[in-house]
């Protein structure tokens, strides 16, 4: 069995989200895969994580054929506990520091190199697996997965919402006064990841879209909680 196809597995779902930065995809995640008692893959962490681990080690991540070079060396480690995820890298927590500005510069450059998406993409479809045989199953979230890393999820869903929408909420988190500048490193991030040759961030004809602004987190959780149990329903009857 394999992420791409679930023939003959047991009853685990996966539900697969992607949207851009800020559309509110890690705490929806989160909140469903608590309610549903769901594990919880944050795939941007996982790259963030590469990121700084090749960014300490002063590896140029300017020069994709340098970042490929030392592609398989660090090793990470994802927490799927939605209450209280976790990433590791070499065994050190890294969870703080993968979220600084200096990661989140480099994030799209690392994260366009085919080499590192090969990587990733490997480990992500092998903790997906194993979250289905051996229990409820997943929430993953990032830029890929409704489109390469779990194109047959059970539930494929694009969270989208307005740039302003998503600036502020950025800004309110980050306890930023300056919404412009959070804006336009938030449009240099979503250019760079929809642009990019290798899996860019795209929405997916069966994938189902929901705008988020103007919603409550509260509303989007009971939205796409109450589509999953539905779902849910279906993928146990037919295993
Ligand atoms: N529907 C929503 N309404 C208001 N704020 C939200 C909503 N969804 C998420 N947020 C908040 O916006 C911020 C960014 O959300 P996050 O889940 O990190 O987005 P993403 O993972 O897509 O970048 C967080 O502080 C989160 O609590
Ligand atoms: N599946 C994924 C997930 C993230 N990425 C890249 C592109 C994103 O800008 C970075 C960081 O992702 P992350 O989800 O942490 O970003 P934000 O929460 O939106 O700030 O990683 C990716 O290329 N593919």
């Amino acid at each position: 069995m394999s992420a791409h196809g679930y023939q003959g597995r047991k009853a685990g779902v996966v539900v697969a989200i992607d949207g851009p930065s800020g559309s509110g995809k890690s705490s929806t995640s989160r909140g469903v895969a608590q309610r549903c008692g769901l594990e919880y893959l944050d795939t941007g962490a996982m790259y963030r994580a590469i990121t700084h681990w090749m960014l300490e080690q002063d590896v140029d991540v300017s020069d994709p054929n340098a970042v490929a070079q030392h592609v398989h060396r660090p090793r990470i480690a994802m927490g799927r506990d939605p209450q209280m995820p976790t990433v590791s890298v070499d065994d050190r927590d890294v969870a703080a520091e993968i979220r600084s500005e200096w990661v989140t510069g480099q994030v799209s450059a690392v994260s366009a190199v085919p080499e590192v998406r090969q990587r990733l993409v490997a480990d992500q479809r092998s903790l997906i697996d194993a979250a289905v045989e051996s229990g409820n199953g997943i929430v993953v979230e990032g830029r890929d997965i409704t489109t390469v890393v779990a194109p047959h999820a059970d539930v494929k869903l694009y969270l989208t919402a307005s740039t302003q929408a998503r600036a502020s909420r950025r800004s309110d988190e980050r306890q930023t006064e300056d919404v412009a500048a959070t804006q336009a490193a938030l449009e240099r991030r979503d250019r760079l990841d929809s642009t990019r040759s290798t899996s860019p961030l795209t929405q997916t004809e069966d994938a189902v879209e929901l705008d988020t602004t103007g919603y409550t987190l509260a509303e989007v959780i009971d939205v796409v909680a109450d589509l999953v149990a539905q779902v849910r329903q279906h993928v146990v009857a037919r295993s």
